[in-house]
């Protein structure tokens, strides 16, 4: 069976509840998931994985949030060659319009370097998820599956 890792950072709650309805719907779409906090993973976990997801939030100007550096870093040692993977922010692009949602793109930077496949374009979604962003998500997962 195919097997998706998600790895989430959240402060205020916004991206655990979207790595929360990703797991939903990748688990609907027959798809084995495992959901971890980033201070509980090791980027070396995407090893077993098929599909590798990462959710953070921005933080700062721009920062990746301090308790998904190391893991962002960690990216950079491991082949995830054959993978599929993809990303999700959430930011303020109100608040915070010019640096809205960086941390995602830091992701798929990374990523780019591990060697696995970009299976979607990366969800940007402003804060907590709204209808909109729910039928993108479900768009993200339809292609991360495929
Ligand atoms: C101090 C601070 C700095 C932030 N900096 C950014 C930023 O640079 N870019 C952005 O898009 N959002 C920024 N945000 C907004 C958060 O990323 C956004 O509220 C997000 O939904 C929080 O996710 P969470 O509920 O999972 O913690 C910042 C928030 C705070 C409190």
């Amino acid at each position: 069976m195919t097997l998706a890792k998600i790895v989430y950072a959240s402060m205020t709650g916004n991206t655990e509840e979207i790595s929360e309805i990703l797991e939903e719907k990748l688990k609907a779409a027959g798809v084995d998931v495992d959901r971890v906090e980033a201070d509980d993973a090791d980027a070396s976990d995407f090893e077993d994985a098929d599909i590798c997801v990462v959710a953070t939030y921005t933080y700062g100007d721009g920062e990746l949030p301090d308790e998904i550096e190391d893991f962002h870093d960690d990216l950079a040692d491991v082949d995830l060659a054959g993978k599929t993977y993809g990303v999700v922010g959430s930011g303020d692009d109100e608040l915070y319009p010019d640096t809205f949602c960086t941390a995602a793109d830091l992701f798929e930077e990374a990523f780019e370097a591990t060697g696995a496949k970009k299976g979607s374009a990366t969800v940007k979604i402003n804060n907590d998820a709204e209808d909109e962003d729910v039928e993108n998500l479900q768009k993200f997962v339809d292609e991360l599956v495929k």
